[in-house]
């Protein structure tokens, strides 16, 4: 590396430092101007702060992000309240990052998120811890969710729950629907996609269907859905603003905040009761604890949640906290991608066409064994990779690294917060070829170069799930509730939109649309 000039950042809120060597290095032709604060970041966090949220800027900070890398190079660095970021896009600086990220990976802490576990006095689940504690618990959770053995037993369940939603929606169709023999029925399919995460998460984390789909669904899931959504827009301005003193001043915002998680704390809290009576009483136990059960007095539990139950490598309170993160992190990170891939199929009807004929096929050739369906239907995967790299649900991904890393020249310190922005990766011309064009195959090994060629980071593309041992814990979950799903549809309906312009997003912590897309379903 040739140091040209070398400046010191000093950040007055955290007492780091930032080392950078100013080079004039190209990157594919562009010149990197260099690793520069942004405009109006100033030394002060909280002015940039109070900029950021005066120019509304929250829910378009994906965009802001993209506007700023066009305009800076790929790396800068931004001040927001107490948050100092160093920001990077490039495959190649993506895998340096995660190269630096040691054994117990970091990420940024939801602050807010921390702040409801300590003040209720819960237990942080994996989500939230850091160190030996986490791998302790991560990896047996990892048994639960993330191995082979246990996909092969949760399948049938999202596998149950998406033929059902299809059975009802044909029904609604055949019932509702216009057109001759009515067979077409266009509708804002968004309620019923965030009802099908949720049924399908509690069947996997549960064992049970709840009755989502039935034409009375409990008062309880939609107030538990409803506190998700609340939960996460509250998250966005609460993560740049001092939490305590939001606290100590009973700030609205901080309220509702706190009362969404307790909703979703005692939805998952009811489950758990009831997975320890249905063991109990299962067992014959009359009040002794599951943990002390001898193996051979164990009965087969489905669920992830009577899977833990009945292992007891986990405390009750620990069991609550990572079931309840769980679920927090089940509904709505599976159901908004599924809005943005039925309209992404429904305005390119010859790629939804070619997908379709693929399912069709591996379909007939599987004879009903949905599992081997799938494998056969490797554009379906790649619709999903797709449709995350256009719209991942987590805009950044971000780690601490425990080295000193040099990026683009610049020298960032071991324990410096790095971002990996995965939604400006996702739309660069520098990275991926036409990326404003919606196509599966460019994920197929033949069309490589597409999908930002086979060079250093060429592994680093596809990301939405984050990286190495702290990645998505529900990872192996959603990709196959998300691609059963989208199997079963492509299956029964021809989709299509009133119009093909693109859809608005935002940001509340997770990207979705500004307004959920209406679809039209027509039966095959
Ligand atoms: C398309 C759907 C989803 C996407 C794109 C997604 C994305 C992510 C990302 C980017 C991370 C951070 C990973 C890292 O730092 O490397 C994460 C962590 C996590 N996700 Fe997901 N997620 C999805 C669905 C789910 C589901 C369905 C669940 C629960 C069933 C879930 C539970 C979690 C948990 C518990 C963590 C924390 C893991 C840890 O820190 O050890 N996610 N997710």
């Amino acid at each position: 590396m040739l140091n040209v000039s070398v400046r010191q950042f000093a950040c007055p809120t955290r007492g780091l430092s930032v080392s950078m060597a100013r080079l004039g290095s190209a990157v594919r032709g562009r010149q990197v101007r260099g690793f520069e604060e942004i405009p109006h970041t100033g030394s002060n966090g909280y002015i940039n702060l109070f900029w950021f949220w005066k120019e509304d800027r929250f829910q378009s900070l994906h965009t802001y992000m993209e506007r700023t890398f066009n305009s800076l190079g790929p790396i800068y660095r931004q001040r927001l309240g107490s948050q100092e970021t160093v920001n990077i896009m490039l495959p190649a600086d993506i895998m340096e990052l995660f190269l630096s990220e040691g054994l117990n990976p970091r990420r940024m802490t939801v602050q807010p998120w921390a702040a409801h576990r300590e003040i209720r006095k819960h237990s942080k689940g994996v989500f939230l811890k850091n160190g030996s504690e986490w791998r302790a618990d991560r990896l047996v959770l990892n048994k639960e969710v993330m191995l082979g053995s246990a996909v092969r037993r949760f399948f049938p369940l999202l596998d149950d729950v998406a033929q059902d939603f299809c059975r009802i929606l044909r029904r609604r169709v055949e019932t509702d629907g216009s057109g001759e023999g009515r067979r077409s029925l266009t509708l804002d399919p968004s309620p019923d996609l965030f009802r099908f995460a949720l049924e399908a998460s509690c069947h996997v984390l549960y064992g049970e269907r709840i009755g989502l789909f039935s034409p009375n669904p409990s008062r309880e899931s939609q107030l538990f859905i409803s506190a998700v959504e609340r939960m996460l827009v509250t998250t966005t301005p609460l993560l740049y603003l001092p939490s305590n003193l939001l606290i100590s001043l009973h700030a609205p915002l901080w309220i509702q905040h706190a009362t969404a998680w307790d909703t979703i704390f005692s939805h998952a809290e009811d489950r758990i009761q009831k997975g320890y009576q249905k063991l109990r009483s299962k067992a014959g136990l009359n009040g002794q604890s599951p943990d002390t059960q001898s193996p051979d007095t164990q009965e087969a539990f489905s669920g992830v949640l009577g899977q833990l139950i009945e292992k007891g490598q986990l405390s009750v309170e620990l069991i609550r906290a990572n079931i309840t993160e769980l679920m927090a992190g089940a509904v709505d990170t599976t159901a908004v991608p599924m809005q943005f891939a039925l309209f992404e199929l429904a305005r390119n009807p010859s790629i939804q066409e070619t997908v379709r004929r693929q399912v069709q096929s591996s379909w007939a050739a599987a004879g009903g064994d949905s599992l081997k369906a799938l494998q056969g239907a490797p554009l379906l995967k790649a619709t999903v990779k797709e449709i995350l790299r256009m719209y991942p649900v987590g805009i950044t991904v971000q780690r601490y690294p425990i080295r000193d890393i040099v990026i683009q020249n610049y020298h960032i310190p071991a324990g410096t917060l790095v971002q990996a922005c995965l939604y400006p990766m996702g739309r660069s011309k520098d990275v991926f070829r036409e990326p404003e064009i919606f196509k599966p195959t460019r994920w197929e090994k033949s069309e490589r170069h597409a999908a930002g060629g086979t060079g250093p980071g060429s592994g680093f593309l596809s990301l939405a799930f984050g990286f190495g041992a702290r990645q998505c814990l529900g990872r192996r979950i959603a990709d196959n509730e998300m691609q059963l799903l989208l199997f079963h549809i492509l299956l029964n309906f021809r989709l299509s939109v009133s119009s093909p312009d693109n859809i608005k997003t935002k940001y509340t912590i997770i990207l979705q649309p500004e307004t959920p897309p209406s679809i039209t379903f027509t039966l095959l």
